[in-house]
């Protein structure tokens, strides 16, 4: 059942409405692209998952049992003047109990959610252990104490978590590097290493291949299944290279001015004939 559950999100930026109406899922352990034109709306609809905006309407369920995901799925097919008394009732239940909406950034981490924001967090004069042990420490104590033996066993806890993330990433040789010493496709799994130090269960990747060699991309592609097959992650790709979509996601949601217009596995995108027309223009995938 879905992870995460999307329910009429919408975000209007004065007369523009970069995100319109989307209902989406995204199911445990899946990777899941959201690809569109340029403007779609999908770096939007993420900064409303993660926190970093605010929705203009609609909800955002993280983690719900699976009856109330499958309450969310046909209560979300109703629309707010059909409701029933009843109806509008369990869905404020639902609200109330599973909405991550209006969550700070750093709440949102909390709840298992991460972003791995292009080379942006990392802080260039640590070393690359340094790095990861921050975001872990960041993550583990919003509000830190000064406690030498708790301060001890703290520590321990967050170079464990180190050593294990940049081992996922591959990057354990160079642990004890400066981090603006590494070249930039290890910078990138760097930063990936910085998003998996909360322990997340979802990972948002914003295009992980962007500006990398072809050598680069072939070990993120195979980085990205590692991680979904190994640590049981769920991604969430936003990616322009369709060959890398085709190759890596298990379904596909495309946007297109900010509404979905198709969702379902690359088979059924490709076939998909508003897809083509819409967004690639009648060329063929
Ligand atoms: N803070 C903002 N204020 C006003 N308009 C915005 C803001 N952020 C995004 N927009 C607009 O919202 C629309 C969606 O933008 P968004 O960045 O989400 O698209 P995108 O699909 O991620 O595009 P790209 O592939 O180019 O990154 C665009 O028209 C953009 O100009």
């Amino acid at each position: 059942m879905g992870l995460l559950e999307m329910e009429g999100l919408t975000k209007r930026f004065s007369g523009l409405t970069a995100v319109d109406d989307v209902d989406l899922t995204v199911e445990r352990g899946e990777t899941k692209a959201i690809i569109g034109p340029n403007g779609a709306g999908k770096s939007t609809t993420i900064n409303l998952i993660t926190g970093l905006l605010e929705p203009t309407a609609g909800h955002v369920y993280y983690d719900p049992p699976d009856e109330a995901a499958a309450d969310i799925h046909e209560l979300r097919t109703i629309s707010d003047e059909e409701r029933s008394a009843d109806q509008q009732q369990r869905l404020d239940e639902l609200r109330s109990e599973y909405s991550i909406t209006g969550l700070e950034p750093h709440e949102v981490v909390q709840t298992g959610i991460s972003k791995s924001f292009q080379t942006a967090s990392i802080f260039p004069g640590m070393t690359a252990r340094e790095n990861v042990q921050m975001a872990a420490l960041a993550t583990e104590h919003g509000s830190f104490k000064l406690n030498f033996l708790r301060r001890q066993s703290s520590f321990d806890a967050v170079d464990e978590i180190a050593t294990e993330m940049l081992e996922a990433v591959d990057l354990l040789r160079d642990a004890g590097e400066e981090a603006a010493s590494l070249p930039y496709g290890d910078k990138r799994r760097l930063e990936i290493a910085i998003a998996l130090a909360s322990e997340p269960d979802l990972l948002f990747m914003d295009e992980p291949t962007a500006g990398m060699s072809p050598e680069e991309t072939q070990a993120t592609v195979d980085l990205v299944e590692r991680l979904q097959q190994e640590l049981g992650l769920t991604i969430v790709l936003v990616e322009h290279d369709m060959e890398i979509i085709f190759s890596i996601a298990d379904s596909i949601a495309v946007l297109n001015r900010g509404a979905i217009i198709a969702d379902g596995t690359p088979d059924e995108v490709e076939g998909d004939t508003d897809v083509q027309e819409a967004y690639l223009g009648g060329v063929e995938l």
